[in-house]
């Protein structure tokens, strides 16, 4: 089978996007697995299926698969990636589009000046909705990892985000505790290990360590859980200037009740066809 892909990348986290509205397809996650290899295959931190939505009201279905091969429920920078794809695609004409996901509905928005602004939803801290284990849902948890104790925020963007705040986050052990928190067994579907640095009330610096990709230039739904952290935690006030080793995103949010929303760029670098 042949299939067209366009590669993109939301800040430095690269995607392998599909068209299934039209091109017929169904993937075995070695076949993912495959597309993300960055030495055998086109290489990416995640693999995005575009389909035809199978609610009414919406006007896709948005489907995201790491590179190890699993689906998961949400990504931020793709859902920026998405809408620029739909619109290169000529699938759709209209700037602001309804997206269904495995976890809800998104709502990106191609702004005049080429950036991508996606209402992401409602946070979500209770332990059950990240999952997490654990007896309360404070705002701030101890987890041991390895020979320390970190004091994380749990947050749900759809998919799970463990946030850890450190003082210097150029320094901080992200290889080695990264994978530890991702794989801790107080997180039963695993999780995206956060390491961010507030660097003023609207600004922090941020790498995160992504389940199922590794560590990768951005994570957008990350960069919404760290901004929502650090302000459950009176770290930080809204709009937060988010800066990754990709670059830059803004997210706000009114707090409790309220979805998050987040800015940045989407870029198109190539299009290609691959035979699977
Ligand atoms: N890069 C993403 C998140 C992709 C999914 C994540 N690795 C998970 O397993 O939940 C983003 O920009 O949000």
């Amino acid at each position: 089978m042949k299939l067209k892909f366009s590669k993109m990348h939301g800040l430095g986290n690269d995607f392998v996007v599909l068209d299934g509205v039209r091109q017929q397809f169904s993937l075995t996650p070695e076949q993912l697995r495959y597309l993300g290899d960055r030495h055998f295959g086109v290489g990416c931190d995640q693999i995005l299926v575009v389909e035809k939505p199978t609610r009414p009201g919406v006007d896709f279905r948005y489907r995201i698969f790491n590179a190890d091969g699993g689906e998961v429920e949400q990504c931020g920078n793709g859902a920026r990636c998405f809408v620029r794809f739909v619109h290169e695609q000529g699938l759709t004409g209209k700037p602001e589009i309804l997206v269904e996901t495995m976890k809800g509905v998104i709502a990106p928005r191609l702004e005049a000046d080429g950036n991508v602004t996606v209402d992401m939803g409602i946070p979500r801290f209770l332990p059950e909705e990240i999952p997490f284990l654990n007896d309360d849902d404070s705002i701030i948890h101890h987890l041991d990892v390895a020979d320390d104790t970190l004091e994380i925020s749990v947050v749900s963007m759809g998919n799970p985000h463990a946030v850890n705040v450190v003082a210097d986050v150029d320094g901080a052990p992200v290889g080695v505790q990264g994978p530890a928190i991702e794989n801790h067994p107080r997180f039963p579907q695993r999780v995206n290990a956060g390491f961010m640095q507030v660097l003023d009330r609207h600004a922090i610096k941020l790498r995160v360590y992504e389940r199922g990709a590794g560590e990768t230039l951005a994570c957008g739904t990350g960069a919404c859980a760290a901004a929502v952290a650090g302000i459950r935690r009176g770290l930080l006030d809204s709009p937060v200037r988010v800066t990754t080793r990709g670059g830059d995103l803004s997210i706000a949010w009114g707090g409790a009740g309220c979805p998050v929303l987040m800015t940045g760029p989407a870029v198109t670098v190539f299009s290609g066809e691959i035979e699977l």
